[in-house]
């Protein structure tokens, strides 16, 4: 840019000169003449002192507010054409303003806006006051929370301290005693070494000084105990607060008191170190860890009545096979569940070198045991005898029982009878009589397997028409293995075909002789239909229980035997009970079994409410704890507390026993059981497909007693095994011998629950054999017959190829075809052989589990039939 002169300028810019003039005098250019020269510095200072001006005091103009437009146009209108004149022209001028103004120059539009700012501006002053607000609430929650903060650190540090001192207080405590304890024993020693050897422990004792180092020796026993200490000791220095001052120390922690069990100072350091990695499993010092003690540790081992072998392992702290190792080396083979007498128990604590303790079981059983032992001095008065009727199916069990219950109880008693009791009693001239109202050997002989002895006198009812019949035998042989006496009733005497002489013939086969003929035992002719000869067989009885003296104390605390019992709805449990000792009055505590309760409620047979029930006495009792037992004894107890104790004490007692039961008689064991006592009776159920067999087993295994081995075939019969042969077996410890016949169902049950020991045998001689080899302790079969699975025969198809195919269901285990098989029929074993085919569905198997059904063919059996049972066995070898 060149300079300009200020008239140059002038023209450019367009304004006068004079105007220009006095705007560079404002503009503080000193120009005065319209041809002074204006550089261009100032040119540049003119400029933005022009834009400066303008910006300032014509601020308007850089940025109008309103802008107003005007146009104006100019047209020419013609109008039409006038004759003579031409076409006349109108000129038109049109003139437009506008205005445009600025929207923010509107007033309204300005009005609004600084209404919209104010709201604006209130809301965003509303807005910080709330935030103001809430600043200062947080400030306050803040300084509140700390405030707590520290009230709670507060109190926690002031029930640490609190701690800490109960804490210390206490380790001062426990150092005190271990001081003493410390310093009497040193005592203890130095007097012991001063009397040992007076001369050297002058120079050898002296306690050595609190700052001295500890002394060189020590005897070897006191340091021996120290170490094992030790730990604990140091355990509870580490436990010590870090910084105590020494002044506060409790006292007896002195260096005094502890120099002498040898801790140096720089025990001490490492004592520090202790605290801080306490916890961690290394101990200062390896020698001081716990050693080994020097000497045996003899234990004093509690012994209950019994214990399992586990249980005794466990009382002496040692492994089982410890025990089993020690029982073995006494002869005796023990497995881990084993229950143990206290006499064996007794002798495995002490061949392992422990003191054994008998403990007394119970010691408020033995207490009721002594007040029924007291009970024999009280004066005994006759009772009534308790009887159960006995005898084969349809011979008149239940009309006896009835008609006896009606002729004499309904007839005397109002009211008649209204409650079934499981028993009644009936009064004669000569005395009463009670009955038991479930006849049959099996309810007789499942209450005596349960240990309960109810019955003093069996009816045995023989039909006159019918004679003697298996049940007749069972229940002999029952009665006998129960060593109750028999009253023979001869029923049905009003048929015409009745014959009485035979029924007594029969029975003397079976070694029940008529009085009349030089035995023991009462016949009574009878008809349970027209009523004759039961007075007879009521004296008959009573005759019976005299020769018997039943007797009872009548003035004790009541007890007996739960004969049924059930729980009825609003009622509560009900127990059906027989007292046989004492008088059991309502109101009294009873102890039942497992259960306990007062004698809410007491029911004769006839449903009458008695207050009192003295010996032979069926009631019926509300108020236990639950349901007991049929065959538990229940005995009046004048504690209840005792009661509840005792109750729990049999439950715990029931689950070792349950056990114990597992280990009834078993023919392995009778060699041992030999050895251990004088004589040893070997109990045996004989069941056989055929009387043959029976009878040539019973005699040749009868025949294989001995001076120390007495074998009793207690019960013999035909047929399978039965639920009351399994009972019996179970009453007399017998073992059960099935000679070419099978358990049923319900024996099975019995026999697996309660161990029973059972022996199948298909060959006379293999049974004499076993049980000679058991006599002899020489009993090691190598094999034993396993049953593998039990096939029903549901249907049998003739094929004109293979013959015979049952169609079997498996019920039991699984069949194997290239197993041997036995074929049985009503549990009776009728063909032994192999199969011949196996199939499901048309197509050849080697084995089929239960459940499921096959086609089976039997190698040269085509007898096969419906309903039949095909077993499939192996022999497995047995380990002794
Ligand atoms: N004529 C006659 N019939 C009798 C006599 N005793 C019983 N009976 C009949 O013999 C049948 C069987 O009698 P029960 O009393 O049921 O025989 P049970 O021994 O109890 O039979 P189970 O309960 O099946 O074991 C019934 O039809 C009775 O009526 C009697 O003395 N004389």
């Amino acid at each position: 840019m060149s300079d300009v002169t200020v008239r140059q300028l002038a023209d450019v810019v367009g304004i006068p000169v004079d105007r220009l003039l006095t705007q560079l005098g404002d503009a503080g250019l000193e120009k005065s003449d319209a041809d002074d020269v204006l550089s261009d510095t100032e040119k540049l200072r003119f400029l933005s002192y022009l834009r400066q001006s303008h910006g300032r005091n014509e601020g308007g103009m850089a940025e109008p507010k309103r802008v107003t437009l005007q146009r104006r146009t100019v047209s020419e209108l013609k109008q039409g054409k006038i004759p003579g004149k031409g076409v006349k022209t109108i000129s038109v001028e049109v003139r437009k303003k506008r205005t445009y103004v600025k929207r923010s120059e509107l007033p309204e539009v300005s009005e609004r806006r600084t209404e919209v700012e104010r709201a604006r501006q209130a809301l965003e002053e509303q807005q910080r006051e709330i935030e103001a607000q809430e600043a200062l609430r947080a400030q306050q929650e803040e300084a509140r929370r700390k405030a707590l903060e520290e009230e709670e650190r507060k109190k926690r540090e002031e029930a640490e301290r609190a701690a800490e001192q109960q804490r210390l207080l206490e380790e001062a405590k426990r150092a005190e005693e271990e001081r003493q304890r410390e310093e009497a024993r040193r005592i203890a020693e130095e007097q012991q070494r001063a009397a040992e050897n007076e001369a050297s422990i002058e120079k050898r004792e002296q306690p050595a000084p609190a700052a001295e180092a500890p002394p060189p020796k020590r005897p070897a026993a006191p340091a021996a105990r120290k170490e094992v200490e030790l730990p604990r000791h140091l355990e509870q220095e580490a436990k010590r607060p870090k910084k105590k001052p020494a002044a506060e120390r409790p006292k007896g922690r002195g260096e005094g008191a502890r120099e002498p069990v040898g801790i140096d100072d720089s025990r001490k350091d490492k004592k520090k170190k202790l605290k801080v990695t306490r916890g961690a499993v290394t101990l200062p010092e390896a020698k001081h860890g716990f050693e080994k003690p020097t000497a045996p540790m003899v234990r004093e081992v509690a012994i209950p009545e019994s214990i399992t072998v586990s249980d005794l392992a466990q009382r002496m702290s040692i492994k089982a096979t410890e025990v089993i190792k020690t029982l073995m080396g006494m002869g005796v083979m023990a497995t881990i569940n084993q229950v143990l007498d206290q006499d064996t128990a007794t002798l495995v604590v002490e061949e392992l070198g422990h003191k054994a303790i008998l403990q007394v079981e119970n010691a408020l059983e033995a207490e009721i045991m002594a007040t029924m032992s007291v009970a024999a001095e009280v004066e005994q008065l006759p009772r009534a005898p308790v009887v159960t009727i006995m005898g084969h199916v349809d011979h008149g069990k239940t009309s006896l029982l009835d008609y006896i219950r009606k002729s004499r109880v309904a007839a005397s008693e109002a009211g008649g009878i209204t409650q079934h009791i499981g028993a009644y009693q009936v009064k004669t001239d000569h005395g009463a009589v009670t009955f038991l109202d479930t006849p049959g050997h099996a309810a007789f002989t499942a209450m005596r397997a349960r240990g309960a002895k109810v019955t003093d006198i069996v009816v045995l009812v023989v039909a006159a028409d019918d004679g003697v019949m298996p049940q007749t035998r069972e229940a002999v042989e029952h009665s006998r293995a129960a060593n109750v006496p028999l009253v023979v009733a001869v029923n049905k005497v009003d048929k015409p075909e009745a014959d009485p002489d035979r029924v007594k013939q029969e029975l003397t086969g079976l070694n029940v002789v008529p009085e009349e003929w030089g035995g023991e035992t009462q016949f009574v002719n009878v008809s349970a239909k027209t009523g004759q000869g039961i007075d007879a067989l009521l004296d008959a009885i009573l005759i019976q229980a005299e020769i018997l003296e039943l007797k009872a104390p009548s003035d004790i605390p009541a007890s007996g035997v739960v004969l049924e019992s059930k729980l009825e709805k609003g009622r509560g449990p009900v127990a059906d009970i027989l007292v046989q000792r004492g008088q059991l009055k309502k109101g009294d505590f009873i102890l039942c079994g497992v259960e306990f309760g007062r004698v809410r409620a007491m029911f004769n047979e006839n449903g009458k409410a008695v207050k009192e029930a003295g010996p032979s006495m069926p009631v019926e009792v509300l108020g236990l704890s639950a349901a007991p037992n049929a065959g538990d004894e229940f005995i009046v107890v004048a504690d209840e507390r005792k009661a509840r104790e005792i109750a729990l004490h049999r439950e715990e007692k029931q689950r070792v026993s349950k056990l114990a039961a597992q280990q009834a008689t078993k023919l392995e064991d009778v060699f041992s059981r030999m050895e251990s006592g004088e004589s040893v009776d070997l109990n045996l159920i004989i069941k056989a497909d055929v009387q043959g067999s029976l009878e040539a087993l019973r005699a040749s295994l009868t025949d294989l007693s001995t001076d120390k081995v007495k074998v009793k075939v207690i019960a013999g019969g035909v047929g399978g095994i039965n639920e009351s042969d399994a009972n019996l077996a179970l009453a007399s410890n017998a073992i059960i011998i099935g000679f070419n016949v099978r358990a049923d169902a319900g024996a099975r049950k019995i026999i697996e629950e309660r161990a029973i020991d059972l022996h199948y045998y298909s060959v006379i001689y293999e049974a004499i054999d076993e049980i000679k080899k058991s006599i002899s302790g020489m009993l090691e079969p190598e094999f034993k017959e396993q049953i593998v699975g039990v096939a029903e025969v549901r249907d049998v198809f003739r094929h004109p190829k293979f013959g015979a195919i049952a169609g079997c269901m498996v019920v039991d285990g699984h069949v194997k075809r290239n197993l041997p098989i036995r074929v049985l029929r009503d549990n009776v074993v009728i063909f032994e052989g192999q199969l011949d085919s196996l199939r499901r569905f048309k197509e050849d198997v080697g084995e089929v589990k239960a459940g499921m059904e096959c086609g089976m063919g039997i190698k040269n059996y085509n007898d096969v039939k419906v309903g039949d049972q095909i077993e499939v066995f192996e022999k497995v070898q047995v380990q002794r």
